[in-house]
C-alpha cells in the first residue's frame, strides 16, 4: 500500500546541511498498522510528512496505492492527498468552526453538496462517538475528543491510508489508550492502512503489526512486532525487556536470560526446571508482554546446581532462547 524506497531528505545546504533521512526504505502492506519509533530528532516527522509530500524528499521514491507521489504536483497532488488522511499531535482544528463544520471542511473542498455533506458528517460523528457534540467548538472539547474530531475529518474522503503524526503524544495514558482502540477498530472494521510515528513504545505495543526503528535518519531495525520482541538481541526487545545493569552473582551461580515466545510462555517452565534438575533459581528480572494473541517474555535469573548444563539443554529443547551471561 505504501512503498518507500531509498528516501533521503536533507535540510539546508553546504556546511549547514542536516541529513534528516538517509536512504530509508520500508513497505506498509494494505490493512496493516505500521509504527515508526524513534527519539526526538530521529526524522520521524520528516518521514511521515514526505509520504503525502507536505515535505519534498531530496531523493528516493514513495508509492501510495500504486501512485508515485514525488512526481505529482498541483491538482494531481491535491487529488492524491484526498486518499491519504492525516492526524496530528495538536489536532489542527479550526477554532472558529463547530465540530461538524470542522469535519465538513474537507468535504466542502471536495465539492460535496450541502445535503451529502451533512449526511457524511453525521456518519463520521457516529464513527468516532461524538454524535452529541456536533455543535460544540473545539475549545469546549477534551484532548481525546479533539483527536476524535481530527480522525473524523481525516476519514471524511474515505481514504485508504491514514498517517498519524504523534497523534497521542499530547494525551494522558487513559485517553491515549482509547484513541488507539479507535484506530485499531477502524483498521479492523474498514481495513484502513495506518502509518504512524511515535516516540512511545506503548503505542507500538498496543496496536502496531509492524515496527521500524529510526535513529538519526536511518532505519536500524524493522519487522513484525512479536518477532522482534522474541529476538533478545533486537533493539525492540532490549527496550521492552530492560535487564539489570549489574548483578552480584552468588558464589557458584550462573546468570541466564531466557526468552519466551508463543506457546512456551504458557508452560510451567520454571517449576519443571526446579523439579527435574534440582536447581535453585533466583529471579533477577522478568516481564511478559502481549502482542495480539502472542505472548513474549524475558526472564533473567541465577541458577545454582550441579545439573546446570542439562537444565539449559532442556530449556533449549523446548524452543526457548537461552543466553548464559556469566
Ligand atoms: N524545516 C526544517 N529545517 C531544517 N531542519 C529541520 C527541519 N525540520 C526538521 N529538521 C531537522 O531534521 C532532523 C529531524 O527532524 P524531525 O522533526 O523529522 O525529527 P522527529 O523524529 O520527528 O523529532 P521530534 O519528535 O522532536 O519532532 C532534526 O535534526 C531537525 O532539527
Amino acid at each position: 500500500m505504501i512503498t518507500i524506497s531509498d528516501l533521503s531528505k536533507v535540510y539546508g545546504q553546504g556546511e549547514k546541511a542536516i541529513v534528516a533521512l538517509d536512504k530509508v526504505s520500508l513497505e506498509v502492506p494494505k490493512g496493516e498498522i505500521f509504527g515508526v519509533l524513534g527519539q526526538s530528532g530521529a526524522g520521524k516527522s520528516t518521514l511521515i510528512r514526505c509520504v503525502n509530500l507536505l515535505e519534498r524528499p531530496s531523493s528516493g521514491s514513495i508509492f501510495v496505492n500504486g501512485q508515485e507521489m514525488t512526481t505529482l504536483g498541483g491538482s494531481a497532488l491535491r487529488q492524491a492527498r484526498q486518499h491519504i488522511g492525516m492526524i496530528f499531535q495538536h489536532f489542527n482544528l479550526l477554532s472558529s468552526r463547530t465540530i461538524a463544520d470542522n469535519i465538513a471542511f474537507p468535504l466542502e473542498v471536495m465539492g460535496y453538496s450541502r445535503t451529502a455533506c451533512q449526511q457524511r458528517v453525521k456518519e463520521l460523528l457516529a464513527l468516532v462517538g461524538l454524535e452529541q457534540r456536533a455543535n460544540a467548538y473545539p475549545a469546549q472539547l477534551s484532548g481525546g475528543q479533539k483527536q476524535r474530531v481530527g480522525i473524523a475529518r481525516a476519514l471524511a474522503g474515505q481514504p485508504e491510508v491514514l498517517l498519524s503524526d504523534e497523534a497521542t503524544s499530547a494525551l494522558d495514558p487513559q485517553t491515549t489508550h482509547s484513541i488507539l482502540e479507535l484506530l485499531q477498530d477502524l483498521n479492523r472494521r474498514m481495513g484502513l492502512t495506518i502509518l504512524l510515528i511515535t516516540h512511545e513504545m506503548g503505542v507500538v505495543k498496543q496496536i502496531c503489526h509492524q515496527v521500524a526503528i529510526l535513529e538519526a535518519g536511518k532505519l536500524v531495525e524493522q519487522g513484525r512486532v512479536g518477532d522482534l520482541a522474541a529476538r533478545p538481541e533486537s533493539r525492540l526487545a532490549q527496550s521492552l525487556f530492560p535487564r539489570p545493569q549489574s548483578y552480584a552473582a552468588q558464589p557458584g551461580a550462573r546468570v541466564v536470560t531466557i526468552s519466551f515466545a508463543g506457546n512456551s510462555a504458557d508452560e510451567p517452565v520454571l517449576s519443571n526446571l526446579i523439579r527435574r534438575f534440582d536447581l535453585n533459581v533466583n529471579i533477577l528480572s522478568g516481564n511478559i508482554e502481549k502482542f495480539g494473541e502472542q505472548r513474549v517474555g524475558q526472564l533473567q535469573a541465577e541458577f545454582v546446581g550441579e545439573q546446570f548444563e542439562q537444565a539449559v539443554d532442556y530449556l533449549r529443547s523446548l524452543g526457548l532462547r537461552v543466553e548464559v551471561n556469566n
